[in-house]
């Protein structure tokens, strides 16, 4: 890694310091449940308010389209991050223009501003130019601490280090050196486990990943996809059935690369998606079109757990049922507990990471208990395949 870091950033009192910084948490019914992506950028922020520095932070929150959409504002999330800060946070209502110049203008020294979304905006996703020059404008220096986003080629993740003086933030900086550590040179057998709810975005990167691993668990939504590709019914589970030839291509070459893939073999289901409704264990291959499967069933778990058991080194991004909602938390639990007794008499490597990750890793109460826990999710993944991140790639490359 060559590139700078804020040690690097000396006499920056008065500059205006553009901070992008991972604010995607989960929230339910407007409130934060999981803090740990605030508290991962708090160092940054706070050593550049302390030096003097008008911190502006820049951040995504869902996946808006580039149209403002109200449950996805920022506002929501800034009471938050000046509560974990201790610190004022201002908030402006645009990223852009002139609510933000405004904002800016009126920042002191040492001040923290966030900007509102910036996928408000078309030009965010598009890495457009004029979208970086527009938000570009209010910055001197340009620092990145979103590790959990890097590997989005966007105007605030990318754009930005091309056109300003470019640093890594300290969370950017202690990610990549423990990812580093734990999985640079990983011992085998090599588990991951893949679960979670974004399939569309997260299903490609594991024709990469079979080929680093011995055995490869899929659960949560992305499970559903593979089981339907099989030809299996999943009634109204979450499942993208036109990527059942993807699915069906990585079984392939997981065949071929000598890897094993795990997949569940019963599962819980319910008719509503909501905490405590009627449930039942069911054969994978006998979910009633009615119903969907929120969790994988005792005899998958039994099944993972082994998987786990044989593991040298477990790579976990996304939980392996819908983990908010009691009981369909218990296999993610019970998985993510045994993975921690086993890294606790040393016997097994753990990463686990994604933002609904860390989440269920501090509801199944073992955070502190595996090697790292990571905020990034589609940008863990895509690191262990070995692909360049790009917004790890141009801090590698700026002046
Ligand atoms: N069977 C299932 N049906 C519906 N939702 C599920 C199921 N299994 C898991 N989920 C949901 O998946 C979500 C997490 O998925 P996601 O892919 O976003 O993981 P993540 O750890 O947040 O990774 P990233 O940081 O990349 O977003 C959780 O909100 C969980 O409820
Ligand atoms: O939650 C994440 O993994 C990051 O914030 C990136 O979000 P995205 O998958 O919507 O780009």
């Amino acid at each position: 890694m060559t590139f700078k870091t804020l040690d690097d950033l000396t006499d920056i009192a008065g500059k205006r310091v553009l901070v992008r910084v991972d604010l995607n948490v989960p929230v339910k019914d407007g409130k934060v449940t999981d803090a740990t992506r605030i508290e991962r950028v708090v160092p940054t922020i706070r050593e550049l308010s302390e030096k003097g520095a008008k911190v502006i932070l820049l951040a995504h929150f869902g996946r808006p389209k580039g149209e403002p959409v109200a449950d996805m504002s920022l506002s929501t999330i800034a009471p938050d991050v000046e509560d974990i800060l201790d610190h004022r946070v201002q908030f402006a209502a645009d990223c852009i223009g002139e609510k933000a110049g405004t904002a800016v203008t009126a920042m002191n020294n040492g001040d923290v501003l966030l900007l509102e979304n910036t996928r408000f905006h078309k030009g965010e996703e598009k890495n457009d130019p004029d979208f970086i020059k527009a938000l570009a404008v209010n910055g001197d220096i340009y620092v990145n601490d979103a590790f959990s986003a890097a590997h989005r080629a966007h105007a605030s993740t990318e754009g930005l280090a091309q056109v300003l003086p470019a640093y890594a933030g300290r969370t950017m900086q202690a990610e990549l050196e423990a990812l580093e550590k734990g999985l640079g040179n990983p011992k085998r057998p090599v588990v991951a486990i893949v679960g979670g709810a974004k399939v569309s975005t997260k299903i490609d990167l594991l024709m990469n990943l079979v080929k680093k691993v011995d055995a490869l668990v899929i659960g949560g939504g992305m499970a559903n996809t593979f089981i339907a590709a099989r030809g299996t019914d999943v009634g109204k589970s979450l499942c993208e059935h036109d990527l059942a030839e993807t699915a069906k291509k990585i079984m392939i070459e997981a065949a071929s690369s000598g890897c094993a893939i795990v997949l569940p073999v019963d599962g819980v289901v319910a008719r509503e998606f909501k905490a405590g409704a009627d449930n039942e264990v069911v054969d994978i291959d006998a979910i009633p079109a009615d119903a969907m499967v929120l969790d994988v069933g005792p005899k998958s778990i039994a099944a993972v757990n082994e998987w786990v058991s044989k593991a040298e080194t477990l790579v976990w991004n996304g939980p392996l049922g819908a983990f908010e909602i009691a009981p369909f938390d218990k296999a993610t639990v019970a998985v993510a507990r045994h993975a921690a007794a086993r890294t606790r008499s040393g016997a097994l490597v753990s990463v686990a990471g994604g933002g609904d990750t860390v989440s269920a890793m501090n509801h199944a109460e073992v955070a502190d208990d595996l090697s790292y826990v990571s905020t990034a999710g589609g940008a863990f993944l895509e690191w262990m395949e070995g692909k360049p991140l790009p917004g790890v790639d141009i801090l590698n490359q700026a002046k």
